[in-house]
């Protein structure tokens, strides 16, 4: 665990279409934080956008793992992420007992955004900014609860992948980045759990083409806060939440991506 007690957790959108899961991993964020933990959950929810895009009858393209969001599908994004998903945690949330503040990634100006690359359209590159307002709701024991859109300063809607949010989220507070998806961490090409990844080896996975899209992009966030805080970040399953009580105690999680 790092110096700061801040564990910043990134849960990925599937977790959204399980209640009991959210249950559960909300109520071991609660034992979590009662014990004196300090935690930031950040959040995506690809499948939702994906659906509301399919029911607006609009088509998806991804490029590198990352949706291209014309301008006329930032509305949805914007709902589906900043709305519903962020709504449906906080509620699993405050079910369990849990002081949950739901804010987006410029509140507070807690990172700065801009447009990534012309061809994906209205998608976001953040990088860290002010860190008072997310320590002040540490400070007081909550837990804040943050989707990836965030807004440039031109006013502009942005879509940021949610594993770079988190990345940035974790960059800010000096936090150790802990990332849950719908796995249970790098697989290797027969599906077995890969304990520990370097940069060295995540290359020959990634040209190999055994890492690739949704985990391309999560593996390369993760080494990337791992190499500039000289902390390693895991990638685990949201769907062990005794393990992630574990790993707050010092237990290893997943995949440990070193510096
Ligand atoms: N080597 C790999 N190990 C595990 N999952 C992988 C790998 N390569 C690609 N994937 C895919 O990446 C997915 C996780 O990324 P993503 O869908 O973006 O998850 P999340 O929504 O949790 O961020 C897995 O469900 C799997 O389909
Ligand atoms: C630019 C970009 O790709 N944004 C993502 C944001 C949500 C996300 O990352 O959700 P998961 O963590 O569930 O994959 C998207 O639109 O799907």
């Amino acid at each position: 665990m790092n110096k700061t007690n801040t564990l910043v957790i990134k849960v990925g959108g599937a977790l959204l279409q399980q209640p009991q899961a959210m249950a559960n991993l909300m109520a071991a964020l609660k034992s979590m934080i009662a014990a004196g933990q300090h935690v930031v959950l950040v959040h995506g929810g690809g499948c939702l956008v994906d659906e509301q895009l399919l029911a607006n009858g609009k088509q998806t393209v991804k490029l590198n793992g990352l949706r291209v969001t014309p301008e006329d599908q930032i509305d949805i994004v914007v709902g589906a992420l900043a709305g519903t998903s962020n709504k449906l945690l906080q509620g699993a949330a405050i079910k369990a007992g849990v002081t949950a503040v739901g804010m987006s990634l410029t509140d507070g100006q807690s990172v700065s955004a801009k447009i990534k690359a012309k061809e994906l359209g209205l998608v976001g590159e953040v990088v860290p900014g002010n860190p008072a307002y997310l320590q002040f709701m540490l400070s007081q024991g909550w837990l804040p609860i943050c989707s990836s859109i965030a807004i440039d300063e031109h006013g502009n809607r942005l879509n940021v992948n949610a594993d770079q949010a988190a990345a940035a989220i974790a960059q800010l507070l000096d936090a150790t980045l802990v990332l849950l998806s719908d796995v249970p961490g790098v697989l290797d090409a027969s599906r077995s759990l890969i304990p520990f990844l370097n940069q060295q080896q995540i290359s020959q996975l990634v040209s190999d083409g055994v890492i690739e899209k949704g985990m391309k992009v999560k593996v390369e966030a993760a080494l990337d806060v791992a190499q500039q805080s000289g902390i390693a970040v895991n990638i685990a399953s949201w769907k062990d939440t005794q393990a992630l009580i574990g790993f707050a105690n010092g237990v290893s999680l997943g995949t440990q991506i070193q510096p």
